[in-house]
């Protein structure tokens, strides 16, 4: 990850999430919402998404194909000035999901997996919401925020897995708040080893310095400081962009397909 990147690390969470402010402006944000095909959708229980360029396959594969320009145009450049993408095998996004929101949905705690490079660039757009951040060694229920002991207070023998060890003398559960044209970045050990999830509840609450890990880098803290620690939700529109590691060329396909005959 590139230096340019380093003043918007969220300190105080295991490597790495940078949260980067206004990434895009208000127009580009109009802009993209209103180009998302309104054909597109998979209506799920608690959100609706639609997968560009497709869905992977069943082997987590995707079926080379250009992205949309309104996708690609501005956040790829804007990618790559900061070299978000630089240690993917394709060094840059080459998938996108877009989830929406609305007021009461969310997303179940989970891991994006393997199929793609440890990278996820996510893209807010419409509403704020709040980013639950949870560590798959202790689960992800909400008992209130547990501390782990620092790696160096520990002994070497100790019998710990890797997944608890990474995440120690980090507060988590904890919450990352994301306002609209924001970018939040998830790589390394924060990819790997924490589970995020979106709570389904119309408004996020109790959010502080002391709550939500970002809030040194927000735009605006003082919009929850004026609302009493409180987010209202409103539709939320995520683009969350990734390299999907397996690309298979239709075109190699069909031409294979045509050799055999
Ligand atoms: O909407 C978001 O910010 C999160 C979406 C997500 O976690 C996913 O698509 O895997
Ligand atoms: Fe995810």
């Amino acid at each position: 990850m590139s230096s340019s990147l380093a003043a918007f690390r969220i300190a105080g969470l295991p490597p790495d999430f940078y949260y980067i402010p206004n990434f895009i402006s208000v127009e580009e944000e109009a802009s993209i919402l209103q180009k998302i095909p309104a054909q597109r959708w998979t209506h799920l229980t608690r959100r609706r998404l639609q997968a560009h360029p497709s869905t992977l396959t069943k082997n987590n594969t995707l079926l080379a194909a250009p992205l949309p320009a309104y996708l690609t145009h501005p956040v790829f450049q804007r990618f790559k000035e900061r070299g978000v993408f630089e240690g993917t095998p394709h060094r840059q996004p080459n998938h996108v999901l877009i989830n929406e929101y609305r007021p009461g949905e969310g997303i179940m705690p989970h891991e994006d997996g393997g199929a793609y490079a440890p990278v996820v660039a996510t893209v807010s757009l419409g509403g704020a919401v709040c980013l639950e951040v949870s560590s798959k060694a202790s689960g992800n229920e909400d008992d209130g925020t547990t501390t782990s002991e620092p790696a160096d207070c520990k002994d070497s023998e100790g019998s710990l897995d890797e997944g608890l060890t990474s995440t120690m003398g980090y507060t988590i559960p904890t919450r990352i708040f994301q306002e609209p044209r924001s970018l939040l970045i998830t790589t390394g050990v924060a990819y790997r080893d924490l589970l995020h999830g979106i709570a389904s509840v119309e408004v996020d609450e109790g959010l502080s310095a002391k709550t939500v890990a970002n809030w040194g880098l927000l735009a605006e803290p003082g919009v929850i400081e004026d609302a009493g620690g409180r987010n209202v939700r409103g539709t939320r529109i995520s683009l969350t962009y990734r390299d999907v590691l397996k690309v298979s060329s239709a075109a190699s396909k069909v031409f294979g397909g045509l050799q055999k005959r």
